[in-house]
């Protein structure tokens, strides 16, 4: 899937709706096995994307606002796999979401939740996505700190899985979702998913968030 909304594809209200109903669709595709997400930004090919849309969350009507967090949410059900380059915030929490995350090895970029540096806080399912990832202790200091991590940074505490020079991004990917689909039978995966995120589900049940 590429993502294509300049400047930044921060994901607004309709961004995200796009993607939800892309994603659905893929979901009802049977011959759908898995998803690379990468953005195709013409002016801007660096960032991944920039997070949540700022002037979403800025003088909005309730209403507005309770639509855009359902579908912030929506999203963050539904996501599978990504590469990138700068991941902000709600960035970095679409490739959190992903089972292997591919960055492009250059200091430029940056991959984090930054949140407490914008005066916000991480919703709690950001923060456990992020505890799932990289552990307590290192997701302690990220937030409190709103760090934003360079590619070697980020490969070190696990918040990537792979850091490759930046023209070779997508055919690694693909080489890597081609791995990942040798594993036979979808039900033995879906359900080691689910293993793994067992008492993650539980806490969204208990929040009243699925
Ligand atoms: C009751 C329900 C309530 C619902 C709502 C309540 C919300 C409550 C808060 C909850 C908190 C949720 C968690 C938040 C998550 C987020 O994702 S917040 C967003 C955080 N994002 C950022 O901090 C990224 C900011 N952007 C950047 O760092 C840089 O722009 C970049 C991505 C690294 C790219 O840099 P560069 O190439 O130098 O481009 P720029 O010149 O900076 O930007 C180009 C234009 O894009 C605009 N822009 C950038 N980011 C955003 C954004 N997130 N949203 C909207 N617009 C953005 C930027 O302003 C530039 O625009 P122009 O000036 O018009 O060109």
């Amino acid at each position: 899937m590429h993502m294509q909304s300049p400047p930044v594809n921060s994901l607004s209200l309709d961004f995200l709706t796009e993607l939800c109903i892309s994603l659905e669709k893929l979901e009802m595709d049977k011959g759908c096995r898995g998803l690379i997400i990468t953005s195709v930004l013409s002016n801007q090919p660096k960032v991944f994307s920039a997070g949540l849309d700022i002037l979403e969350m800025y003088g909005k009507s309730p209403e507005h606002c309770g639509e855009f967090w359902k579908v912030v949410q929506e999203m963050w059900l539904k996501f599978y796999g990504s590469n990138m380059g700068s991941s902000p915030a709600g960035g970095c929490l679409l490739s959190l979401t992903c089972d292997y995350r591919i960055m492009a090895d250059n200091p430029r970029y940056t991959i984090g939740l930054n949140e407490t540096q914008l005066g916000i806080v991480a919703p709690f399912w950001f923060k456990e996505t992020m505890v799932n990832t990289v552990g307590h202790r290192n997701t302690e200091v990220a937030l409190q700190l709103g760090l934003l991590y360079k590619p070697a940074e980020a490969l070190k505490i696990g918040l990537v899985d792979q850091l490759v020079p930046e023209d070779q991004v997508f055919t690694v990917a693909s080489q890597t979702m081609t791995k990942w689909l040798t594993i036979p039978g979808n039900v033995s995966v879906i359900t080691t998913k689910s293993t793994l995120n067992l008492l993650f589900s539980f806490q969204l049940w208990c929040f009243n968030l699925v």
